[in-house]
C-alpha cells in the first residue's frame, strides 16, 4: 500500500477516536505515527478551548504534546485515566494486540491498564487473523541479556514457536534503549496460536521487563480501511 494511503487511513482513524473525547476528561496518549495524528487532533481542540489533562506513554509523545500545550501530567498525578487512545503494530478479531514498534510497550502497557477505556486506533493493514507476523518485541533488562534472549527462545519452543530473537538497534548500528532505559528483543516467531500461553512465560522470565502482547486492555479499535472506518468494541 503506498505511504500516503496508509497515513490517510492513519489519520481517519485518529480522528475518528477523538469522538470519544469529552471536556474534562484524563488522557493516556499513546506512541506512533498513528497516536501522533490524534495528538495532533487534540491539540487543534486544545487551542479551540477542550479542557482535558494528559499522560503521555512516551519522551516521543511528551515532546508532541508540550509542543501543542496538551496540559500534561504525570501517572503519579493522575493515576486514574478515563481513556487511553494509542496505535497498534497488529489487532484481531478479539481486540488482542502486538505492541511496541517503536519500543514505549511498557508505558504503554501501564497507562492503557490504568485507563477505564483503551481505544486503539490503526490502518486496516494492521488487522490479522492470528498475531505474529509483526515480530514480537520483548523489552529486556540490559543485565544478562543474552542469558534473557536464551530463556524468550526456550519459552516460545515450549509452545513450539521459533524463529530469529534479535536485539534491536537503532539505525546508526547502536543498541536501541528504551526510555525505560531498557533494551528490545524482536522475536521473529511467525504466528502465535496461544498468545495467552506465551504472554505468561515470557511474564515469567526473570530479565523481561514487558512484552509486546497487549490482551484483555482494549475496549475498542478504530480501523481505517479504503472502504471508510470501522469499530471493534465500544467506543462509549
Ligand atoms: O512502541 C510503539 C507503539 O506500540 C505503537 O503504537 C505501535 O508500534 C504502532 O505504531 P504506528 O502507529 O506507527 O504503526
Amino acid at each position: 500500500m503506498p505511504v500516503d494511503a496508509a497515513d490517510d487511513m492513519k489519520k481517519r482513524a485518529a480522528a475518528a477516536a477523538l469522538a470519544a473525547v469529552a471536556p474534562g476528561m484524563r488522557l493516556g496518549l499513546g506512541t506512533g505515527s498513528t497516536a501522533a495524528h490524534f495528538v495532533a487532533l487534540l491539540g487543534e481542540r486544545v487551542r479551540e478551548g477542550l479542557d482535558i489533562l494528559c499522560v503521555p506513554t512516551s519522551e516521543r509523545t511528551r515532546a508532541q504534546a508540550e509542543a501543542l500545550a496538551i496540559p500534561l501530567a504525570t501517572l503519579d498525578e493522575a493515576p486514574e485515566l478515563d481513556l487511553t487512545v494509542d496505535g497498534a503494530d497488529e489487532f484481531d478479531s478479539s481486540l488482542r494486540l502486538v505492541k511496541g514498534g517503536g519500543g514505549a510497550l511498557l508505558r504503554e502497557k501501564i497507562v492503557a491498564a490504568a485507563s477505564r477505556r483503551f481505544i486503539v486506533v490503526a490502518d486496516a493493514t494492521k488487522r490479522v487473523e492470528t498475531l505474529g507476523a509483526f515480530p514480537l518485541p520483548v523489552e529486556i533488562d540490559a543485565f544478562g541479556a543474552r542469558a534473557t534472549r536464551g530463556h524468550v527462545e526456550r519459552a516460545a519452543a515450549a509452545l513450539g514457536l521459533s524463529g530469529e530473537v534479535r536485539l534491536r538497534s537503532r539505525p546508526d548500528g547502536h543498541v536501541f534503549v528504551t526510555d525505560g532505559g531498557h533494551l528490545v528483543l524482536d522475536c521473529a516467531f511467525g504466528a502465535i496460536p496461544a498468545p495467552e500461553a506465551l504472554a505468561d512465560r515470557l511474564a515469567a522470565i526473570p530479565g523481561v521487563v514487558e512484552h509486546g502482547l497487549f490482551l484483555g486492555l482494549a475496549t475498542a479499535v478504530v480501523v481505517a480501511g479504503p472502504g471508510g472506518v470501522e469499530s471493534l468494541g465500544r467506543l462509549d
